[in-house]
């Protein structure tokens, strides 16, 4: 099965500045893929470049085997939501369904109907008078109408409250399950991320920090606890992503494949959210290289 994603020494510059750079992936398709980082890292424009809205400028990107912005075929594969919910408040639900069925040549009506029907949502209904969960699911049962191969989530939850994430992600979770498409999903909270995604790539200052398969992140990640310890004389192998001392101990988090010897750590697992924080906390690496990439 062709990459749903891949991209090599990939960067976008806005006029001096880089906000994605020396972006290096290869993800096969089939996964749910979390984007996670603070704001400013680069996601959006990680996003934007793999839907075609942006041009690179340097490096590579292929979305399914193509390139992003090259031709309207392409381009139906990919079904993009934007940030901030993005739907006419001014049109209806109904008017939504019609402009999509216009603008898309492979829009599955009965799809887009029948999700609308079992959420509730009146087709009567100004966007612009639904609420903040309702115009998110408004969104992504257009995305999913569309019937694309990908789909890519920028943010879809960040407006909403705890249980309308939890209803979106599931419809989100649903209709992967049913129309086996991969999507690629961006988001500042990690209990999100951690809830759908099978697969994570964590951006920190424009560079891509992790990226692997989430069981593969965690098992090949350790928390050490033990007597305080210089984290330059750690054996070869074990890279030290953040360490945190008081006078007496030393708690790092590393990565590693191989086992862990050395009796003085006691060695414990990390969640999702540790191994993010991590990389969060982490300076920038040096060469400038993601730490972690896809394994065959
Ligand atoms: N159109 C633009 N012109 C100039 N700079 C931009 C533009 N869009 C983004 N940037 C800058 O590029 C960097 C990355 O922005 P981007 O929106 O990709 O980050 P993000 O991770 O999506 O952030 P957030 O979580 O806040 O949405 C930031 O420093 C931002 O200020």
């Amino acid at each position: 099965m062709s990459a749903v994603l891949r991209a090599h020494d990939l960067g976008k510059k806005y006029g001096k500045r880089w906000a994605l750079r020396d972006f290096t992936v290869d993800i096969p398709a089939g996964h749910v893929v979390g984007l996670v980082g603070p704001n400013g890292a680069g996601k959006t424009t990680l996003l934007k470049l793999a839907a075609g809205q942006l041009t690179p400028t340097s490096g590579t990107i292929a979305v399914l085997g193509g390139r992003p912005e090259a031709e309207p075929a392409q381009l139906a594969m990919i079904g993009f939501v934007a940030q901030d919910t993005p739907v006419y408040a001014g049109l209806s639900v109904a008017d939504h369904l019609r402009l999509g069925a216009r603008l898309n040549p492979g829009w599955d009506a009965a799809l887009a109907r029948d999700r609308l029907e079992r959420l509730g949502l009146d087709p009567r209904h100004r966007a612009g008078k639904l609420s903040g969960g309702q115009r998110a699911q408004l969104a992504l049962t257009l995305g999913l109408a569309k019937r694309p191969d990908l789909l890519i989530l920028d943010e879809p939850v960040a407006a909403l409250d705890p249980l309308a994430r939890r209803e979106f992600l599931q419809g989100l979770m649903e209709a992967v399950a049913e129309h086996e498409l991969s999507v690629v999903l961006s988001s500042h909270l990690v209990s999100d991320l951690e809830r759908t995604c099978d697969y994570l790539i964590v951006l920190v200052g424009s560079r891509v920090r992790a990226a692997g398969e989430v069981e593969e992140l965690l098992a090949t990640h350790h928390r050490l606890t033990g007597p305080r310890r210089d984290p330059d004389r750690l054996p070869a192998g074990q890279h030290v992503v953040s360490a945190r001392h008081t006078d007496r101990q030393s708690t790092l988090i590393i990565r590693t494949d191989a086992p862990i010897h050395d009796p003085a750590w006691s060695v414990s697992q990390v969640t999702l959210e540790d191994l993010v924080l991590a990389y969060m906390d982490e300076p920038a690496p040096a060469p400038l290289r993601p730490v972690l990439e896809v394994k065959r």
